[in-house]
């Protein structure tokens, strides 16, 4: 428990500064406002809250724990199974109401049980085929980028094809998204544009009224599409078309009914809607080579025919391991509570009664103390044996989390990113331009974080900066 809590950041209130707990400077009026402002100040204006949080500790909290008071933009609040208010209401606008991520312990026990089947190991499997299909599609846009020589904004496209991915696994639609414009991708990606985390600390910002009008408006559209879907299955299952017929075709939206409807007797109604050096890249591409076969365009029917394959790349997951520690997408928070402490490496502890404990990803997958060389790519580190000084600490790379509440998609997640670099690796070559951007959209602020061009901003998740410009090439 301690070590899931073990955090670059927490919540408090003067008590525990006048006890002298572990913080930056504190200012009795302004809380840490001002400390986090002098933070702020030195990263582009659209940088992900997470690095100022990371910077703090890594100027004055090896140990990776302390406490900071942004009353009133965070609200007080410790540890257990429970989620934070504010956390739910950062999912609120996403999700439109309850939902796996931020429900309370009794009720999600068993939605999460509903869900499991949908995103278990052995069905993954059954889905490849599918995975294939989409990637395929991935492999397509980059040829045509490659072909008509145009900037790609790499982050914005792969969003659309993510909802295509999603609507094919979890749906069973063909969305189509960015052609179509779907209303359920269209209002997500929109949402997401409109997001602000919480540590947003501009009022003119946080309620500004377009926004929460746009907020308000792309919930209802992702409602009122969902809710048709599920609609639509549901009026299948009562009509004995049952989607359990043929399993491999199974989507996760059909298992997760299928579980909720068995549970329920099978009658009840629905819920109201409910730059890395080319030696990695090299030694991925050979990876490929041996166990795909030498034919970068027969990789795809070798998945197909047979899933297991994926299983045979190690040097491939290693690469998505090391991408996914130095540039973490999301991050955990728990509630905290009274009589739970959180306990350092060297046995301090921290009590967590009325505050948010945040898990910064960010500042954990980059501390030195638990992974030698900690802003360099070396997916090498994931290949070593314990005892190696390389090895991976334990419960220290955690960009799905740990424990019950762990990540449900990240088996799913996996499979994906395994499958897109085998049909797309071998075949292009994608440089980053930011150089021809910044000159195409000079600007006065500050455009690295550390040193890092591609540094991550918040948008519903973490996303490369300006959304990652590339030029795609094909490879001879
Ligand atoms: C790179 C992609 C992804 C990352 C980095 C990620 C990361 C996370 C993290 C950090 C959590 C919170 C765990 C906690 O609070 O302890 C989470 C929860 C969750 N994720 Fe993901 N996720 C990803 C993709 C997905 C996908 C593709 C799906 C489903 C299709 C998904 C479904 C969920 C759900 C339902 C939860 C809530 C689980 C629960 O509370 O029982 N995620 N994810």
């Amino acid at each position: 428990m301690e070590s899931q809590l073990i955090s670059p950041s927490g919540i408090i209130s003067p008590v525990l500064w006048t006890l002298g707990r572990p913080m930056p400077k504190y200012n009795l009026l302004f809380g840490h406002l001002l400390t986090m402002k002098t933070y702020i100040d030195k990263l582009p204006p659209d940088a992900h809250p997470a690095y100022s949080f990371g910077q703090i500790a890594k100027d004055g909290f090896p140990n990776g724990v302390f406490y900071l008071d942004m009353w009133p933009f965070f609200m007080p609040l410790l540890v257990s199974p429970k989620k934070p208010k504010s956390l739910v209401r950062w999912f609120q606008p996403i999700a439109g109401g309850p939902n796996l991520f931020t429900m309370e312990e009794e009720l999600w026990k068993s939605w999460r049980g509903t869900f499991n089947p949908g995103f278990s190991q052995a069905h993954i499997i059954k889905l490849v085929p599918k995975i294939v299909n989409e990637a395929l599609a991935y492999r397509r846009l980059l040829f045509e980028y490659a072909e008509r020589a145009e900037i790609i904004l790499l982050d914005e496209e792969t969003l659309w094809f993510t909802m295509d991915m999603i609507g094919a696994l979890v749906l069973e639609s063909n969305l189509d998204s960015k052609k179509t414009k779907t209303p359920l991708a269209v209002s997500l990606l929109d949402r997401t544009r409109w997001h602000l985390g919480d540590a947003t600390i501009n009022p003119f910002v946080r309620y500004y009224p377009p926004r929460l009008f746009a907020q308000w408006r792309n919930s209802k559209r992702m409602n009122a599409y969902i809710g048709r879907e599920l609609d639509l299955r549901y009026e299948a299952y009562k009509t004995n078309l049952k989607l359990a017929d043929n399993w491999d075709s199974k989507s996760v939206i059909g298992l997760v009914l299928e579980g909720y409807l068995k549970e329920n007797g099978g009658t009840k109604e629905l819920p109201a809607t409910t730059t890395r050096p080319l030696k990695t890249l090299k030694k991925l591409r050979e990876e490929h080579d041996t166990v795909l076969g030498k034919d970068p365009t027969s990789a795809a029917s070798v998945i197909t025919s047979n899933p297991q394959t994926l299983n045979q790349l190690v040097y491939t997951p290693s690469v998505i391991k090391e991408a996914m520690r130095l540039f973490p997408h999301a991050s955990g928070a728990r509630q905290g509570v009274d009589g739970v402490d959180i306990t350092d490496d060297e046995g301090n502890r921290y009590p967590t009664g009325n505050t948010m404990v945040w898990i910064i990803h960010q500042g954990i997958q980059r501390n030195p103390k638990y992974w030698p060389k900690p802003d360099e790519f070396i997916p090498e580190r994931w290949m070593t044996d314990p005892g190696d000084p390389m090895y991976p600490t334990k419960w220290a790379w955690r960009p799905f989390e740990f424990g019950p509440r762990n990540c449900v998609g990240q088996g799913l997640v996996m499979s994906e990113l395994k499958v897109i670099l085998a049909l797309t690796a071998r075949e292009f070559d994608v440089k980053d331009s930011y150089e021809e951007f910044d000159r195409l959209h000079p600007r006065k602020s500050i455009v690295t974080v550390d040193g890092e061009r591609a540094y991550q901003f918040e948008s519903g998740g973490a996303h490369p900066a300006d959304h990652m410009p590339c030029r795609v090439f094909l490879r001879k």
